[in-house]
């Protein structure tokens, strides 16, 4: 055992000696994202667990498990860490089926719940029978759901929030963090309730908007099926979540209820004052709103996505040719660019098409727009 897993290792170095079994509970999009990450690692064994003894199955035909069973006791036999991957509302069921069994002394137990405050309050109060519980959340995720959309890359260069309660000894959290480094996400410890009112704000409170807002254009479409004919980009792009797993999202909503009907409240009133500001016609009030935004907007760090997925892109308007896309993909092969995605989007009114460019490098997108506008297309960030 060597490099990054060293830290595992027996003294004597012998790998063999050292296994180190990492127990994942659900093993869907977050739990198969982990899993995914510590699998075929020399000297580690992941086991899956499910209720259902048809997604063992699955979790093993897919590779992503070494094995799996419907047993919590037979997955937590022996586990050095045990990851909850289960929906919030079913976190403390397993907390407590948990405090029940004979865990190996030193186990870690974490989880990988939305909203923290609570699952970390209620572990505190159980005797986890010499384990340590220390809350968790990857900030990485999709619309997407269970085992087919996990990926080897999800968590890498996203942040993974570790909230530890106050007594939880270091070496525990270390050992961790040395773990999760697996994921090559970024490790970022705070305290539970912040957490809450913070990821409730900026990944809670969208997901409400953006289901709000795609069922009252759902509403009106019902009478009119020319809203959704026309929903263009911009109501595209800031409604993908809305199309997460409706159970997910049921539980965090309901689990971080507090923090929500604050920030609610809080939305009702900004969208008040924006309406005012209509209302009134005041057009000056209407700049300073949009400039302010993305001036913070502008502020928000790089995206951090996995590998798979790309840092830096473009939108350009293509004519309706026949074989455009293959003569763009080649004019930037020839100029050694490198492309990792191209994807037709939208039609719009004013141009036949826009295709997406993505780009891995920074360099590769400043000479993608460079080369295309040199060659006459009209190229948008
Ligand atoms: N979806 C996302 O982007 C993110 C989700 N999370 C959190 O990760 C956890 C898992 O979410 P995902 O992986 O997205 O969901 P998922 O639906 O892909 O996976 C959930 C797993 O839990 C199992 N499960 C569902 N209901 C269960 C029940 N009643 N009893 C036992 N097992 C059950 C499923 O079989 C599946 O293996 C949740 O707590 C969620 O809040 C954290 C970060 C991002
Ligand atoms: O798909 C997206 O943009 C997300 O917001 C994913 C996500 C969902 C839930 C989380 O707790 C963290 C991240």
């Amino acid at each position: 055992m060597s490099g990054e897993f060293s830290d595992f290792a027996e003294p004597n170095g012998n790998a063999s000696q050292s296994q180190i079994k990492i127990a994942i509970f659900g093993v869907g999009l977050i739990g198969g994202s982990l899993a995914l990450c510590f699998k075929g690692k020399p000297g580690f064994e992941v086991v899956g667990h499910s209720i259902n003894a048809a997604s063992t199955e699955k979790y093993v035909a897919r590779g992503v498990v070494d094995s799996a069973t419907t047993s919590i006791a037979e997955a937590a036999k022996d586990a050095d860490f045990l990851f909850l991957c289960v929906p919030v509302g079913k976190l403390e069921a397993y907390v407590d089926e948990l405090s029940r069994l004979p865990l190996k002394p030193g186990c870690i137990i974490t989880d990988v719940g939305s909203t923290k405050a609570s699952i970390v309050r209620y572990a505190s109060k159980l005797q986890l029978q010499g384990s340590v519980f220390i809350g968790g959340h990857p900030m990485a995720g999709s619309e997407r759901s269970g085992v087919e959309a996990a990926s080897l890359h999800l968590l890498e260069n996203a942040y993974y929030v570790l909230t530890p309660s106050e007594g939880a000894p270091e070496e525990a959290i270390t050992k961790l963090e040395k773990l999760l480094k697996l994921t090559r996400a970024h490790i970022v410890r705070t305290d539970a309730a912040q957490h809450d009112d913070i990821v409730g704000a900026i990944s809670h409170l969208p997901h409400m908007i953006a289901v709000a807002l795609v069922n009252q254009i759902a509403g009106y479409n019902e009478t009119n099926e020319l809203y959704r004919t026309l929903a263009a980009g911009g109501f595209r792009d800031i409604t993908r979540i809305a199309s997460s797993d409706p159970y997910i999202w049921r539980d965090i909503l309901l689990n971080n209820r507090d923090v929500m009907l604050k920030l609610v409240t809080e939305w009702q009133e900004g969208m008040g004052q924006f309406a005012d500001l209509v209302s009134r016609e005041d057009g000056d009030g209407i700049v300073d709103a949009f400039r302010r935004a993305g001036d913070f907007r502008s502020q928000l760090p790089e995206r951090r996505k996995g590998m798979i997925t790309s840092l830096y892109e473009c939108y350009v308007d293509v004519p309706d040719h026949p074989g455009i896309i293959g003569k763009i993909a080649t004019d930037l092969g020839q100029a050694k660019i490198n492309l990792s995605n191209l994807q037709i989007i939208e039609s719009r009114e004013d141009v036949p098409g826009v295709l997406r460019l993505s780009f891995k490098q920074e360099d590769d997108l400043d000479r993608a727009t460079a080369l295309l506008q040199s060659i006459g297309y009209d190229v948008h960030m």
